[in-house]
């Protein structure tokens, strides 16, 4: 079997040109989308990714506002920032870039976020709300693997979804949205015994381990959906993902590429909550 290869890159233009419509909507009521994005320190990939960010809000129409804060920036100063964003009616989501400095606390910054403009879906409140099936904010990577699905035709009620990693950012919640779908789930991470054994029972494998080329043809089920997190440098500097494409893509039945496959849902996704937050201003 040859994989049919998911686009990521053509269904985030297709759902780009969605937002963009629905901006356009908005703004005629007096209200432009503000997404405020906070980046600390040089980390070079996190700076091309705010880029990206800006620009992308800049082109469906969105007021966008980059604050950027030195590598030895305090966490009460990163505190400050976020206080005034929170009180700030032009902005709608916000967003702290990660990872951060090693001395500032992670988690603390995320709870400083308001959970109406948590755009990311990192805030306890938010994680709790998706986790008890109510209206939240959905953390983009996971958000985007399910609408890649959706707009696939792959059915997931029902199915056996074994996830690799347990990140809080993409394994943990991606798992929860498959179970709120009526999927079977398994997590898998670097004590699971026999890891085999689990991803070859799999309808659905999500890598999401941060190891380049992890996963190979003999972890996965013949017809079986691979979606590929992974963004890694291979030996040569390649970027790659967590699966091996070449020899998984002759087994699996659909299979993400890795550069233009889960990558650029994670942007539009952060878009579309964007959007969503600024709709629910009109609620109140
Ligand atoms: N606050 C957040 N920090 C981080 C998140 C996040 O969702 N929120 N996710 C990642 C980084 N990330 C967005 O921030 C991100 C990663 C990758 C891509 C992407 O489009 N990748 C491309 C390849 C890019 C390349 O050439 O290097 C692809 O897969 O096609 C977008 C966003 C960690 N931090």
């Amino acid at each position: 079997m040859t994989a049919v290869i998911i686009d990521g890159k053509e269904i985030a233009s297709k759902k780009k040109v969605e937002i963009a419509q629905e901006v356009q909507k908005l703004k005629e009521l007096g209200i432009t989308p503000g997404l405020a994005v906070v980046l600390v320190g040089n980390n070079h990939a996190s700076r091309t990714y705010v880029t990206n960010k800006e620009k992308t809000c800049r082109d469906l129409g969105m007021y966008s506002v980059l604050i950027e804060l030195p590598e030895e920036a305090s966490q009460e100063e990163l505190l400050s920032k976020i206080k005034e964003l929170n009180e700030n009616p032009a902005i709608h989501g916000i967003l702290v870039q990660l990872p951060l400095p090693k001395h500032i606390d992670e988690i603390r910054v995320i709870e400083s976020i308001s959970p109406l403009k948590d755009v990311d879906g990192f805030h306890p409140i938010n994680i709790g709300r998706m986790m008890t099936g109510q209206d939240a904010f959905l953390p983009c990577t996971p958000y985007g693997i399910m609408v890649l699905l959706e707009e696939m035709g792959i059915s997931v009620a029902g199915k056996h979804v074994v996830v690799v990693g347990r990140s809080n950012i993409v394994g943990k919640p991606v798992g929860q949205l498959f179970l709120n779908q009526h999927a079977t789930v398994t997590y898998c991470h670097s004590r699971t015994k026999d890891l085999q054994f689990h991803t070859s029972q799999a309808d659905i494998i999500v890598a999401a381990v941060g190891i380049a080329n992890f996963i190979k043809a003999d972890h996965v089920k013949e017809g079986a959906v691979v979606i590929d997190v992974g963004i890694n440098r291979n030996e040569a500097g390649k970027l790659c993902g967590d699966v091996a494409f070449d020899e998984v893509s002759e087994k699996a039945g659909y299979i993400t590429p890795v550069p233009k496959g889960v990558g650029p849902m994670t942007i539009t996704m952060l878009m579309y909550n964007t959007l969503k937050s600024a709709k629910n201003t009109l609620r109140f």
